[in-house]
């Protein structure tokens, strides 16, 4: 009986995506089981690709021969068989390659990566040319920095074959293990030894010259000997044999964060949170898979609950995974989790280098870990027996992967909690729509802690209506209000935050009289500038409109496009109190490693008075000191061109506000606005999410947008326009024809930033309740424009998108 394995490969087409079938040489039985890499042949001629095995099976149905397998990359799987079947599903519900999911579970550092070289075809040897190529050597190494010219003539002689191309994998994890060498003797053994070297032992005489001039710097990496002293591996083997040198494996073990916290231990906890954390347990102990939403307000020890129910989860012999928005992995959070739980946590973030994250890796996958704190993708930590998971600021859009594949972290970290048999806990002050729906129909559970730590006041907030603002004694972008207040904390000796609310582009028309922006007519989003076109335009269905130069509210000419930067507003502030000390927080300051933790930790310690900064400031932080917060411009995100963009706003301000007064002393909230009746913005005054809820489902009912109805997106790219439209013009119509006559079709329309990559973007929204052929006409889609990719055409379809721009 033969053995066969089913790989997936790693070669990302439509074509491939699929389990191909391999026969496994009897000298690899033992060593190619479900999850390790391997290496096969793929193709015609010798073309070598990384794969996974998938099943391993005792007979094949294929009637011919199967190819072998070359060779075993991973001596133990590096997939569990949970991963393995989680892929599929991910495949199949993201629209992506099976491959592209495959390898999104894992660390960076094991993605194959290769290595090509030109060998000379059997039989062209002594060729001329091939000789000449190779430069008389037995390979050429392809590289990116290869010439062109050289690239051509390699593409000659391949198609005279008189050469092939070989691919090596790299494994990238091996460099984990750094190779040093050192020496026993001192420096007189080593001229002793230098004078008994044969005299013609030239590489052997320089080694000792340079084992002799770098005596104080050993041991030293084989990989510097060779890259920077240029000494080969050969010259040191030789060595080695004349007792000349010594060979040492040194693993590295990187230590990511360099915190060592206090060890707390748990808090007495309040009546709701004791609850939420019985309910949590119960769940735990009793192996079930439900989902349960805690809305919490801010500051109401929603962490404590997590904490103590990880615990729970430990004390069952089971294991927990947390995830946390990337901006708030600061030290903040990651001290609180290691402080209560030692050793037992890995930390998975950005920040960490390949390397590093490969540690944190193993250390996960070997089993010495226990609590895992990540942000998105560490959903995905190769964790056994999980006994609970946890997702903090439930509702933020960072939890969807904007690339292939473009899942949720939610819906990933749902499927893990079915396979485990483990509660799953979404927990926010402000929790997404479609989240807190599912907890009215009940299908979460949902847990509510309405009361702050030790009873503590919700902060007082107040509205600064920006358009009748005195305007004599407005300075810059401060009202008096906000100025007053920031004077008053000043002299307290407390803090203040200050968010200047900025979306990535400025593209935002409002009038700064009445504070209207222009919205679309028939999908209830704001329109959006386009440079390009001179225009206004709607993302959704593609009206679009001229640039209005009077309001068609007011008919002021205070019409106009609206941004400050955060630099203007550092300045401003300098201006106005040039006493204070002001720490400034956006994509500038931040861009360098470890400097938001940086910032964060100065912060804390009062080394400033006032930290002013963009979105990342507004959730997580808990700084006893603060008491006021200011809110220069809440409207940015409300005239965003996303039907979000309510719920968007309204989750900010609720945030940001929840920063205020969360210890002994009170808090104080001040929103500058153009738009004060906003129901986003009163509720967010009041804190209120439950009334913002209702009012917003009540929206979304009436236009038809989440959770009444799924969205999928799907864009499509040409380096031709008129392709492009063309393209999109002819999947709106491959739709319209499998879908039902209740499937809502939106556009083609071109996206915000039209052209990228010198490619043109139009996108079709497809907004449904039921259409059991939208997936399979999908896949059927993608899969006959597959051979068209190579002429820069090209279909994403993103499932439930974050952002529609
Ligand atoms: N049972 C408790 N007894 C005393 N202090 C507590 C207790 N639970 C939490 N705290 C403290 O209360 C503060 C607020 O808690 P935490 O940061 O967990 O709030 P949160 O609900 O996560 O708020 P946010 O949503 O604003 O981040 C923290 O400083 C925390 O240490
Ligand atoms: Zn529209
Ligand atoms: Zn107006």
């Amino acid at each position: 009986m033969m053995a066969v394995a089913e790989v997936i490969v790693d070669v990302p087409t439509m074509q491939t995506n699929r389990p191909f079938e391999y026969e496994i040489p009897d000298s690899l039985v033992e060593v190619v089981i479900p999850g390790v890499r391997v290496e096969v042949g793929f193709g015609k001629g010798k073309r070598k690709v990384q794969g996974f095995v998938m099943e391993v099976r005792d007979h094949s149905d294929f009637t011919g021969k199967l190819k072998p397998i070359e060779r075993v990359i991973d001596v133990k799987p590096v997939l569990s068989q949970e991963m393995i079947k989680l892929s599929y599903w991910l495949a199949d519900t993201t629209y992506a390659f099976q491959i592209s999911c495959l390898q999104t579970m894992l660390p960076n550092v094991m993605r194959a990566k290769y290595k090509q070289f030109v060998v000379a075809s059997e039989g062209f040897e002594n060729d001329a040319d091939v000789k000449k190529l190779l430069d008389n050597q037995l390979t050429l190494e392809i590289t990116k920095d290869t010439e062109e010219q050289t690239l051509r003539k390699i593409a000659k002689l391949k198609r005279a074959h008189k050469i092939d191309i070989e691919y090596v994998v790299e494994n990238q994890a091996n460099s984990l293990t750094r190779q040093v060498i050192t020496t026993d003797l001192n420096t007189d053994q080593l001229l002793e030894a230098k004078d008994k070297l044969r005299s013609n032992a030239k590489a052997q005489h320089n080694l000792v010259d340079f084992l002799l001039s770098h005596h104080d710097d050993l041991p030293i990496e084989v990989s510097n000997l060779e890259n920077q002293f240029k000494i080969t591996r050969a010259t040191l083997k030789t060595a080695e044999k004349n007792n000349l040198l010594k060979f040492i494996e040194i693993t590295k073990r990187r230590k990511p964060v360099g915190i060592n916290p206090e060890r707390t231990s748990n808090l007495e906890l309040t009546e709701e949170q004791s609850t939420a954390v019985k309910d949590i347990s119960d769940s735990i102990v009793d192996d079930k898979s439900d989902t349960f939403l805690i809305e919490g307000v801010t500051g109401s020890g929603k962490t404590e609950v997590y904490l103590q129910s990880i615990q729970k989860a430990l004390e069952q012999g089971k294991t927990a995974l947390m995830l946390v928005p990337e901006i708030s992995l600061t030290p903040q959070m990651v001290n609180r989790v290691i402080g209560r739980f030692g050793d037992q946590v890995a930390v998975l973030h950005s920040g960490l280098s390949s390397g590093e994250r490969y540690d944190e890796w193993s250390r996960i996958e070997n089993g010495s870990v226990k609590v895992v704190v990540g942000a998105r993708s560490a959903v995905f930590a190769p964790l056994d027996n999980i006994g609970l998971i946890i997702i903090d600021e439930e509702h933020e859009a960072s939890y969807k992967q904007d690339d292939n594949p473009r899942y949720h972290a939610r819906d990933v970290a749902k499927w893990r909690s079915d396979y485990n048999n483990c509660p799953l806990v979404l927990g926010s002050a402000t929790p997404s729509l479609e989240s807190r729906a599912r907890a009215q129909k009940g299908v979460y559970k949902l847990i509510n802690m309405t009361k702050r730590i030790n009873n503590h006041a919700l902060p007082h907030v107040q509205i600064v209506d920006m358009r009748n603002a005195e305007n004599s004694a407005v300075k810059g972008d401060f009202s008096p209000l906000l100025q007053d207040n920031l004077w008053r904390v000043l002299k307290r000796k407390e803090q203040a935050i200050v968010l200047l609310n900025r979306r990535g582009y400025s593209s935002f028309l409002m009038c700064r009289e009445c504070g209207f922006v222009l919205k679309c007519p028939n999908c209830d989003v704001s329109l959006t500038y386009h440079k390009n076109l001179g225009k206004m335009k709607c993302h959704y269905c593609g009206h679009e409109e001229n640039v209005p130069h009077i309001c068609p509210n007011c008919k002021s000419k205070k019409i106009g496009f609206y941004g400050t930067g955060t630099e203007n507003i550092e300045k401003q502030l300098n201006e106005i109190y040039p006493d204070a000390r002001v720490l400034r927080m956006d994509v500038d300051t931040t861009r360098r490693k470890g400097s938001h933790a940086a910032l964060i930790e100065k912060f804390s310690k009062h080394e400033a008075d006032i930290l002013l900064g963009t979105q990342m400031i507004a959730k997580g932080l808990d700084f006893p000191n603060v008491t006021l917060v200011g809110v220069i411009n809440a409207d940015t995100t409300l005239s965003i061109s996303d039907y979000r963009a309510s719920e968007r706003t309204f989750q900010l301000l609720t945030q940001v506000s929840g920063r205020a007064g969360r210890a002994e002393k009170e808090g104080h909230v001040i929103i500058q606005t153009y738009n004060p009746d906003h129901y986003a913005i009163k509720d967010a005054a009041m804190q209120d999410y439950e009334t913002f809820y209702k009012q917003e489902m009540y929206l979304r009912h009436q236009s038809g947008y989440t959770p009444y109805y799924f969205t999928t997106l799907i864009s499509v790219s040409h380096q031709i326009e008129s392709q492009a439209l063309k393209q999109s013009f002819w999947l709106k119509k491959q739709l319209q024809t499998a879908l039902s006559d209740k499937a809502i079709l939106l556009g083609p329309s071109p996206t915000m930033i039209a052209r990228k990559q010198n490619k043109y973007f139009y996108q079709i929204i497809v907004k449904y309740k039921h259409e059991p052929k939208l997936h399979e006409k999908l896949m059927e889609i993608l899969n006959d424009t597959q051979g068209e990719a190579r002429r820069g055409f090209s279909i994403a379809i993103d499932n439930e998108p974050q952002h529609i721009d």
